[in-house]
């Protein structure tokens, strides 16, 4: 099952996919041009995962890191499937990174490996902007790399964790303009899912609807104004991005 939040007439909606449309909660098909998206979670905490692939933090001339990464998100960064993110004007440098995206599906303190996936509701795609400007070691805050509003798109559903065989073997995708700029595979993952969620949930709690975007292989390259930056994920879906100028904006 695959589940999604919209828009359509006015009114929020939380509806399944049906056949490449949209199913409403009283039955009605739609397309999907039809609605606005949202993003398809209403996380507490979003938890993200810095240099989380080799190849990536070898093409930032940083080493992986022996422990996990770990930043949050603010839910002002978010955005749905078909949203605009605003370039900000102080960027010189925007990277796109496409990322699995983990759901929690119930509370978990003291998880340990083994048991992990029994937490995880399902899985989506982000887009985890970068505004690498302002990137300079793994230990400064990087709240100006990654927490510009916007910048988080997240989508289009969230696809039940029973439905994705196996998320540590899953074809990661970008294209820009409609040419293909990123792929790598989740397999490639230096810390995988199950360390993650022992890890995070030994030091605090996570709850359900929480969300841990688990990094980007290497590819990340400048996205400008006026760029569609499509993410793919292997049994998830696309996720369709447009970049505006955030001049003027709000
Ligand atoms: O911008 C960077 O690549 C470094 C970084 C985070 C990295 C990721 O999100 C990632 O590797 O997926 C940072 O915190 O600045």
């Amino acid at each position: 099952m695959k589940r999604a939040r919209i828009v359509y007439k006015g009114a929020v909606h939380c509806v399944v996919e049906h056949e490449g449309k949209i199913k409403l909660p009283d039955g009605q098909i739609v397309s999907e041009h039809e609605v606005e998206w949202l993003p398809p979670v209403t996380p507490k905490t979003i938890f993200a995962l810095g240099l989380n692939y080799a190849d990536h933090a070898t093409e930032l001339d940083f080493k992986a890191p022996s422990e996990p990464l770990v930043f949050l998100k603010g839910m002002n960064t978010l955005l749905g499937h078909r949203g605009q993110t605003k370039r900000p004007s102080d960027a010189t440098f925007m990277h796109y990174e496409c990322e699995l995206v983990v759901v929690i599906g119930k509370k978990a303190r003291h998880v340990k490996k083994d048991e992990a996936y029994e937490y995880i509701e399902g899985y989506t795609i982000a887009n985890d902007y970068a505004i690498r400007d302002y990137l300079e070691n793994y230990y400064r805050p990087n709240l100006r790399v990654k927490n510009r509003d916007t910048c988080t798109p997240i989508g289009p559903w969230v696809v039940d964790a029973a439905d994705i065989e196996n998320p540590m073997n899953l074809t990661l995708r970008t294209y820009v303009n409609g040419q293909l700029t990123q792929e790598g595979s989740t397999k490639d993952m230096v810390f995988d899912i199950p360390f993650l969620i022992e890890y995070l949930s030994s030091f605090m709690t996570l709850n359900a609807g929480d969300i841990i975007l688990t990094g980007t292989p290497k590819g990340a390259v400048d996205t400008k104004v006026g760029d569609e930056v499509i993410t793919e994920i292997e049994g998830i879906g696309r996720l369709v991005n447009a970049i505006v100028s955030d001049v003027g904006g709000e």
